[in-house]
């Protein structure tokens, strides 16, 4: 008795006395470094690195060199790995910008996880209404505003200076780390899949577990997110007259595409967003009691949401309503119509050739390649019934599937455990109804366990104009990843 209870409590005491020591340091090391965090964020939001514009491409290479070279300077095995081309829809052939792969320790006797992040962005103009130059980071009130900000290049940029404290003071990293950065996620991850598929016995063999940071908070709180819904995304074009006409000459005697196309259009949701494409909602899988009892519990004020966006009603007026419709559910959303006159002023114009966007979420199990042929086979069958001698082509350009994580696992423990260090508070579970099209490809190629944590605000504004990242959430988020890596080293070695 004398001998044996001393032994265990004084190995802990060390080793949580060892961590703590270490933490303060790190903490420390971030809090004086965060001026250098903030320019390396104003370095790359300058890169106007959009994925769905092609003329952008250039930029988009130059952003991933950039990345690369960061990784390089800091002494890990990187590559610029090659993902082959994609093909425009006029044929043309472009060249994808590469995956940049890196490696940070390779101690077999650790845990290695794969960070994945994104660094293309959405669009932005300052003529689309920024208060700001969208691709100058710009400082108010604690607020960093630029194009990509919060989606996704702070999170990529603080889990590399996650990594970059620890060597910077001369510590060992407690688990191996491992970057996949790529360059075409608001696009739908084009070549990712098969750059996966060919790795899976090379990269990610002894990849444990994968961390996505490309989401954000529900709140003020800190969360975890553990479900993504997927997307598929369509183009719906309609073709009549040879080139564009005069709509006082020829309007009245032309069947006009673009009566066809909103025509159609209006068939998809009805105003009270009860999807009409038949079969679409018969593989949503039924919200569960628990699931119900969980959004019940979950924090969440629906007035400072609908101030947050600015409306003053929403579909639903209850919470869990509205967080099952968020996160749960399919929605279908019509993004824009090309060929049509939009620029400020009054053109007279038939648009000859009309090209409508949308998308529809996807939940649990619903099957991007099932929806395809329903929303193809509808939207021709309305078409057909309009007589229309004007030409209907449906493509669908990105299929992606939701992804859903086991909340049990410890990867969630450890998050919970270092929200509560960083943050002194318990941690949000959430799900979120934005895409992350690579989630389920990890899942299911790699067969490893994901987490998310988001360090993103709830009111970041991702594609939409004014994006920022708080500079609170980019430092006390390098913090967190730094603590992660810290409680992921401690999950036990037998389990993945
Ligand atoms: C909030 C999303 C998961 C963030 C992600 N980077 C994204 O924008 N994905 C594309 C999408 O349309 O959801």
């Amino acid at each position: 008795q004398q001998m044996n209870p001393p032994v265990m409590p004084s190995i802990l005491l060390v080793i949580s006395t060892v961590h703590a020591f270490q933490y303060t340091e790190l903490v420390q090391y971030v809090d004086s470094h965060q001026e250098e965090y903030v320019e390396a964020l104003r370095d790359w939001v300058a890169i106007e690195s959009d994925s769905s514009n092609v003329l952008k491409r250039p930029d988009l290479h130059r952003m991933m060199e950039k990345a690369a070279q960061k990784l390089r300077l800091m002494g890990g095995t990187v590559e610029l790995v090659d993902i082959g081309e994609q093909e425009l829809p006029d044929g043309q052939m472009l060249a994808l910008p590469k995956v940049v792969t890196a490696q940070f320790g390779n101690d077999s006797n650790k845990h290695t996880v794969c960070v994945y992040g994104h660094v293309d962005v959405q669009p932005a103009k300052k003529e689309d209404g920024w208060a700001t130059d969208p691709y100058n980071l710009t400082d108010i009130n604690g607020n960093l505003y630029g194009r990509g900000a919060s989606d996704n290049k702070a999170p990529v940029l603080a889990w590399i200076h996650a990594v970059e404290a620890y060597q910077a003071l001369n510590m060992e990293l407690p688990v191996n780390v491992k970057f996949v950065i790529e360059g075409m996620e608001e696009t739908g991850s084009n070549g990712l899949d098969a750059m996966i598929l060919a790795q899976r016995d090379t990269f990610f063999s002894d990849v444990d577990y994968i961390i996505i940071s490309d989401c954000g908070w529900l709140s003020t709180r800190p969360a975890l997110t553990y479900g993504t819904r997927g997307n598929c995304y369509f183009f719906a074009e309609v073709e009549g007259p040879k080139q564009d006409l005069h709509s006082g000459v020829y309007g009245g005697t032309v069947i006009e595409p673009m009566t066809d196309l909103i025509g159609i259009l209006d068939t998809l949701i009805s105003p009270s967003g009860k999807i009409l494409i038949p079969g679409i909602r018969d593989a949503v899988a039924p919200l569960s009691d628990e699931e119900w009892r969980m959004y019940q519990d979950i924090q969440f004020d629906i007035d400072h949401y609908k101030s947050k966006i600015g409306v003053n009603q929403l579909m639903y007026s209850n919470k869990v309503d509205v967080l099952a419709h968020m996160w749960r559910y399919p929605t279908v959303t019509i993004h824009g119509i090309e060929g049509a006159f939009s620029d400020p002023g009054t053109k007279t114009v038939i648009p000859a050739k009309v090209t409508a966007k949308f998308s529809i979420r996807q939940v649990p199990n619903m099957d991007p390649a099932m929806v395809k042929k329903q929303v193809t086979d509808y939207l021709h069958s309305v078409f057909a019934k309009r007589k229309s001698p004007n030409t209907l082509k449906v493509t669908m350009v990105i299929g992606a599937k939701p992804w859903l994580a086991d909340t049990q696992h410890p990867l969630y423990e450890a998050g919970k455990a270092a929200v509560k260090r960083v943050f002194d508070t318990d941690s949000d579970l959430i799900r979120e109804g934005g895409t992350i099209p690579i989630a389920r490809t990890f899942q299911d190629v790699t067969g490893k366990s994901i987490i998310m944590m988001p360090i993103g605000g709830f009111d970041d504004g991702l594609h939409s104009q004014n994006e920022k990242m708080s500079r609170y959430n980019y430092i006390e988020g390098t913090k967190l990843f730094i603590a992660y890596l810290n409680e992921v080293s401690q999950i036990r070695k037998t389990t993945v």
